[in-house]
């Protein structure tokens, strides 16, 4: 038996950016459903943020043991149980998962399907037996692992961020293609637990970040024993008894690894496949759908966000897009999104975490009209009662001083980079940042120090010290 439900606003896809919409929206007064084919939470809660940060919230801890010596305190190795440290990552998950349950989403008034949703014209879907009619949509599907063309990779069992959260054995030797975030956070993650880990990366490791911080994250993944190919083309993949052997070329040479679990972490796709999108008249470009900066499909009924759309994949922008959405749909104001100031941190240690633009995009956009400044970590007295010193910021500017961009390469660098969110959203000039008074002494000194910086040459050079001389020849 088919059901019918007339509503305000229908969003299909239950992750990051579906829930924020649904919870805002139902909030507000509008009637929406919700429709979810899976697990509620999505990627975020489920297969991404929360099991990995709490996976490397126990690789660190095991790290920080095998420190103890540096503060004197005497310790043994720590004794690491891999099936028991995945247990607490399901715990965490078990921990947040209420706050995105149907239970809760039915009690603040949505109506949850939980099946899967495809259109079947510009104002209507399908989900399971329920046909829903609605005023406004939400494409929040989301996206997958994308898994790259490597000869014989389809005929082995290799993990991605939906399976090597349920791996409870330690790998023997965990090989990881893709050096992004997903495979650099994974690497030292296993790493530190004991597993011996490779990573090959056809370009360079994190490719979106600053050179100068990647070349610190490269460095200590090199010295904590992880296996780098940058550069590196993979060729084939066999199974070999209960191995993977991966054929690669490297600096022109045939390489093959042989490890015992195989990771891809190549990027992602957007989930558009049998959602009915020409039914729905929504338009897609390079593989997710098109939006315009009122998130507006080509449907203008329809809007997407999220992942769907291609965009930059971060929770905290699905949760931002969410905002826009409300602001068009209920309220009907033209908002449109700005991405200058979008902050993203890799949670590896130490964290490297960028907003706005790094040296090569500024100098792409701006020219030679740039001016940049950097801070070591080795120069912070806090950094130093931590035994931390390994870390740089680095930030660029106009010649004015309007900051670009900052990025971070160093321990708590992702609560550090709040500061230069809000300086580039809200247009500050360096000097705001000079000028605001840090405690003593806290990681947060190395912000004021680098503003500092930026005015070194012009505050001791041979004009500054003339007009002092001149002004204390004065009286
Ligand atoms: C390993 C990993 C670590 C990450 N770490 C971070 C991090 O630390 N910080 C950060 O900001 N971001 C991180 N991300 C990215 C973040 O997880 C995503 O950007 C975010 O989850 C996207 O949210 P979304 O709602 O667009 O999509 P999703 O969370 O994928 O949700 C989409 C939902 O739609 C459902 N769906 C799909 N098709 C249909 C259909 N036809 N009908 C009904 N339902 C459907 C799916 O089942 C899914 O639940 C990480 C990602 C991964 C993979
Ligand atoms: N801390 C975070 O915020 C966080 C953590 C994990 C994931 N994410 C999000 O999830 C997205 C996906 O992460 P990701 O790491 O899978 O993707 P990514 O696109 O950021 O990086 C994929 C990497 O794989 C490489 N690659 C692609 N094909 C390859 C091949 N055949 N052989 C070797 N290397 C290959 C690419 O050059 C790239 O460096 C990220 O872009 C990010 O938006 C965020």
């Amino acid at each position: 038996m088919t059901s019918h439900i007339d509503t305000d606003i229908c969003i299909i896809g239950g992750g990051s950016a579906g829930l924020s919409v649904a919870a805002g929206a139902v909030q507000m007064g509008a009637r929406v459903v919700l429709v979810e084919k899976g697990r509620m939470g999505g990627d975020c809660l489920n297969t991404g943020c929360v099991p990995s940060k709490a996976l490397l919230a126990a690789a660190h801890h095991a790290h920080a043991i095998t420190r103890s010596p540096e503060f004197g305190l005497h310790t043994s190795p720590p004794d690491i149980d891999f099936a028991a440290v995945m247990a607490h990552v399901r715990d965490v998950i078990a921990g947040i998962a209420p706050h995105d349950s149907v239970e809760r989403f039915e009690r603040l008034g949505c109506t949850v399907i939980n099946d899967q949703a495809r259109f079947t014209g510009p104002k209507t879907l399908v989900a399971g037996g329920t046909t829903v009619r609605a005023k406004r949509f939400v494409i929040a599907t989301g996206s997958h692992a994308a898994i790259p063309p490597i000869p014989g990779l389809l005929d082995v069992p290799f993990l991605t961020n939906e399976t090597i959260f349920d791996n409870n054995t330690r790998p023997r030797h965990l090989i990881i293609v893709g050096g992004g975030p997903i495979g650099i956070e994974m690497a030292q993650a296993h790493k530190r637990l004991g597993a011996r880990v490779t990573v090959t990366e056809q370009g360079r490791i994190l490719p979106k970040d600053d050179p100068e911080l990647v070349a610190i994250a490269r460095q200590t993944l090199e010295n904590e024993g992880v296996s780098l190919y940058e550069n590196a083309m993979a060729k084939q993949v066999v199974r070999h008894g209960t191995d993977y052997r991966l054929t690669m070329m490297h600096k022109g040479a045939e390489l093959t690894l042989e490890g015992s679990h195989l990771l891809i972490a190549t990027g992602r796709h957007a989930n558009i496949e049998d959602l009915g999108l020409d039914e729905a008249g929504v338009a897609c470009r390079n593989g997710a759908i098109q939006v315009d900066a009122r998130l507006r499909t080509s449907n203008k009924r329809i809007f997407a966000i999220g992942d769907v759309t291609g965009g930059l994949q971060f929770t905290h922008m699905a949760s931002y897009d969410a905002g826009i959405v409300i602001r068009n749909a209920l309220f009907r104001l033209p908002a449109k999104v700005n991405y200058r100031a979008v902050p993203w941190v890799t949670y590896m240690d130490p964290e490297i975490a960028q907003v706005g633009l790094n040296e090569d995009a500024a100098r792409k956009a701006h020219g030679n009209c740039i001016r940049t400044a950097s801070w070591h970590y080795a120069d912070n007295d806090r950094a130093r009662t931590e035994r931390r010193t390994d870390g740089l910021i680095k930030i660029v500017t106009t010649s004015s001083g309007r900051i670009l961009g900052a990025g971070i390469a160093g321990p708590q660098a992702g609560e550090l980079i709040g500061l230069w969110s809000l300086a580039i959203d809200r247009k500050l000039k360096i000097g705001a940042v000079a000028g605001h008074i840090a405690p003593y002494p806290t990681l947060g000194e190395i912000s004021k120090r680098v503003a500092g910086a930026w005015y070194t040459p012009s505050l001791f050079s041979k004009k500054t010290r003339k007009i002092v001389r001149f002004l204390l020849a004065l009286g």
